[in-house]
């Protein structure tokens, strides 16, 4: 994990975004800062996968800049980076992808290792034991020699974050990356997540609908609306009732958790006026 210990960051600058001439993102300023972790949330359709997938250039940026560098460090134009030079630096797991057929879990890990390689597998030294490694931290080496088409949402899912923790970056990206888990393994999911930007430096962007799950792990919270973030920082400051209730078009309270000193909050439905919440987000 050497990559890691670097400690490169990744910041947008002011990106505008779109699909053909439709704009979805406007003018985003988001910066992923070595060791710390920042959630997006937001109403579906408010454009955090598409940001998120700019961000590991995966989707073509209209304009604004994508810089990579170091803390207090020179930074450099990610987006004119070589690919293969990027992706030794930045991964995204993402939604949903393609099920690969015929493949093992163990080829699919290995996969990760991809960016690393020289024409020469022998180019990669330390790739089997950080192919192991990223097995072992999401649970799936007892899975390694079967064929992933056989896995079940939730084993596939690990998969797919073993063989991006296998890229060994500094940067991470995770859209919904507890989507499909069981209670265990999101629990085991986030406290990885936290020992990446903790442990190991990583920078770490993750996209989350659950906004106690958010306030729980990340140090800030981006809340995007219809393509604008309207709010950057702590949970405290961005998870205002107010901003929430707003941008989700239903009321939201928020409270402190007394024990654990969190943002926890609760969304109310027609039934309020009975005091009865309809989804209750703890
Ligand atoms: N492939 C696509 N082609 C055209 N428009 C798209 C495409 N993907 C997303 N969009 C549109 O871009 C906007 C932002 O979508 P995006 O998927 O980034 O939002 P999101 O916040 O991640 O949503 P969700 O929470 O539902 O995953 C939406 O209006 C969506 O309809």
């Amino acid at each position: 994990m050497n990559d890691r210990k670097t400690g490169y960051g990744l910041s947008a600058q002011d990106l505008d975004l779109g699909y053909g001439t439709r704009q979805v993102v406007h003018g985003a300023h988001l910066t992923l800062r070595p060791g710390r972790i920042v959630a997006l949330v937001g109403p579906n359709g408010s454009g955090k996968s598409t940001l998120l997938r700019a961000m590991a250039r995966l989707h073509e940026v209209d304009a604004g800049g994508l810089r990579l560098g170091k803390l207090g460090g020179e930074s450099l134009d990610a987006l004119s980076m070589k690919r293969s030079e990027f992706a030794r630096r930045v991964t995204l797991l993402s939604q949903s992808r393609p099920v690969p057929h015929g493949l093992s879990v163990r080829e699919v890990v290995e996969f990760g290792r991809h960016p690393h390689r020289g024409r020469f597998r022998s180019a990669d030294p330390s790739g089997q034991a950080m192919v192991e490694g990223a097995m072992a931290m999401t649970g799936v080496e007892a899975l390694a020699d079967r064929g992933v088409h056989e896995l079940s949402g939730g084993q596939l899912q690990r998969v797919w974050m073993a063989s991006a923790l296998a890229q060994d970056t500094s940067v991470l990206l995770l859209d919904e990356p507890t989507n499909h888990l069981d209670l265990r393994y999101k629990v085991e999911i986030f406290d990885l997540v936290h020992d990446l930007a903790r442990e190991h430096g990583v920078a770490v962007g993750l996209v989350l609908h659950d906004l106690d799950e958010a306030a729980g792990i990340a140090d800030d919270i981006a809340v995007l609306s219809g393509g604008r973030i309207m709010a950057v920082g702590p949970a405290h400051e961005a998870l205002d009732a107010q901003l929430l209730s707003r941008v989700y078009g239903i009321e939201i309270e928020t409270r402190l958790d007394p024990f654990t000193g969190r943002v926890q909050t609760r969304a109310l439905g027609r039934r309020h006026g009975n005091s009865q919440p309809i989804l209750e987000t703890i």
